[in-house]
């Protein structure tokens, strides 16, 4: 068949020049979804932004059908500018001869440092971050000034980054101070790094126009955050190589740095040779992708169980027997089904990291050019009406039931938090042990109310814009000490 008698997707009418842009919307996962209804594509979507060809899948088949039938085509990156240059320039790579090649070795090395992260366990780090988090609530629910109202959301997003924090450079031998010091530094650096990526930049929707982020200062902006990230990035494999060559580090657990020197060091059979640069483009890729998305789930878990008393002091009864008991695991069925649900509802990266095709394919029966970015819908496919009984409600026990299998271990294309296939979050279970630790600790420690009595079913639930959606108002809840 010839170019002109493929099927393409449904798509909607643009605007000449932008395209589908302006209908878009500051809640993406939201209008694309509306927008696929009104325009009957079901599964896939097609838009153009700006310049930029694109393709939305909504439905877990369509989930299914790019992730794992066509998945090894639509398993790269777009190229974004600002990402670009904060990460080190690696992102070019992709696109140069040996940009395969590399792709290759950034997965394994993330696999690697996370499946050392795995076997480490990290627990005893992440039950000392659990603890602080547990002092800093008690403090500020006792303290006068705020008449026993804590901030949940900015005391979860000090803990994830900490936990981050602590596994990517370790505790080394900074003292409490300087510690305290560094995780404010690495977290005004990922501030910024999420505005940057998640901003708007013309050249990444009109690449004629690139000259256009020189003049609105996204470039420069991006220039010296990096260089901001280089040097602390810098410092810390310092720290570590000294202490690698000073053989003084009995006792200390191995952090991600840790095991990207032992890589470098091992001579790669394929001779590709882990760089100084590459090494801290990783760490920062692990800061970037680490904090907000467990911070998020966490937010998200505490506002619905909030909302839904039942649910809640369904699951405090749980592990407070479970504690009573002496019981020494760190998560419960019900404790697994609730941020399954969370997860389910409010997925923290809901149109998940964007892809590009590859190659030309037929995708469901519809032409998808080489080129076209592609977004999963991952919130949309969570809540997908034939796939999910109430769809919008928070129901962690139809996780329980006998018959229900379904996992977002990319086997279940109904759920899709952490994406599936090639590109699948090498994050996972590094995640959702820091969330369900967490979760756990403040469910059996603490009991909850909305502040001024309001019902709970009045807590605000609207969502933030951005490539990643935490809450937009701050959770902010009265947290009364278990039995005290
Ligand atoms: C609840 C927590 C988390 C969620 C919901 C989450 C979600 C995601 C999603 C949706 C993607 C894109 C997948 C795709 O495009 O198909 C991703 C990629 C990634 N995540 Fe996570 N993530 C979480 C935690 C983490 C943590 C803790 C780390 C590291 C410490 C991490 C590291 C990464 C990395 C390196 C990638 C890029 C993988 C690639 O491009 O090949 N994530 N994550």
């Amino acid at each position: 068949a010839g170019q002109n008698t493929r099927r393409l997707p449904p798509a909607p009418r643009g605007l000449p020049l932008i395209g589908n842009l302006h209908q878009v919307g500051a809640l993406p996962h939201r209008a694309l979804r509306a927008l696929a209804a009104a325009n009957g594509a079901p599964d896939l979507l097609r838009l153009r932004l700006g310049q930029v060809p694109a393709l939305v899948a909504s439905s877990p088949a369509a989930a299914a059908a790019l992730m794992r039938e066509h998945d090894s085509a639509f398993a790269t990156r777009p190229y974004f500018r600002t990402a670009e240059i904060l990460t080190y320039g690696f992102q070019d790579l992709v696109f140069a001869p040996h940009g395969e090649h590399w792709r290759h070795v950034r997965r394994l090395c993330s696999a690697h440092v996370l499946s050392a992260a795995r076997s480490h366990g990290y627990n005893g780090m992440r039950e000392r971050e659990v603890a602080a988090l547990a002092q800093t609530i008690r403090g500020q629910a006792s303290s006068s000034s705020s008449a026993g109202v804590v901030d949940v959301s900015k005391a979860l997003y000090g803990f994830a980054n900490g936990v981050i924090c602590r596994a990517v450079s370790g505790t080394g031998r900074l003292s409490r101070e300087e510690e305290g010091r560094r995780s404010e530094l690495f977290r005004e650096l990922i501030e910024e790094n999420t505005a940057l990526l998640g901003g708007f930049c013309v050249g990444d929707f009109f690449p004629s126009l690139a000259w256009a982020d020189a003049l609105s200062g996204a470039g420069a902006r991006a220039w010296r955050n990096f260089k901001r990230w280089d040097e602390l990035l810098e410092k810390v494999v310092q720290e570590h190589e000294a202490r690698r060559r000073g053989d003084d580090n009995d006792g200390d657990e191995e952090d991600f740095v840790d095991v990207l020197l032992a890589l470098q060091a091992e001579k790669q059979d394929d001779g590709f040779e882990l760089t100084r640069d590459a090494i801290k483009s990783l760490l920062a890729d692990m800061f970037a992708a680490g904090t907000e998305t467990s911070f998020i789930a966490l937010e998200w878990a505490m506002s619905e169980l909030v909302r839904n008393p039942a649910a809640m002091q369904k699951l405090q009864r749980e592990l407070r027997r479970a504690d009573a008991l002496g019981a020494t695991t760190t998560t419960t069925p019900y404790l697994r089904a609730v941020v399954k649900e969370t997860l389910r509802l409010h997925p923290p990266v809901p149109l998940l990291l964007p892809r590009e095709c590859m190659r030309d394919a037929t995708v469901l029966g519809f032409h998808v050019a080489k080129g076209t970015r592609v977004f999963v819908n991952a919130w949309a496919v969570g809540r997908d009406p034939a796939s999910w009984g109430a769809p919008d409600e928070f129901r962690p026990e139809r996780f329980l039931a006998a018959d229900s299998e379904v996992d977002f271990r990319g086997a279940h294309f109904q759920l899709v938090p952490f994406g599936a296939g090639r590109r699948v979050c090498p994050g996972m279970q590094f995640g959702l042990a820091t969330v369900e630790l967490a979760l756990a600790s403040l469910a059996r420690l603490f009991d909850w109310e909305i502040p001024g009595g309001a019902a709970p079913g009045d807590l605000d639930m609207s969502d933030a814009p951005g490539l990643a959606t935490p809450r937009r108002v701050p959770l902010r809840l009265v947290a009364k000490p278990f039995g005290w």
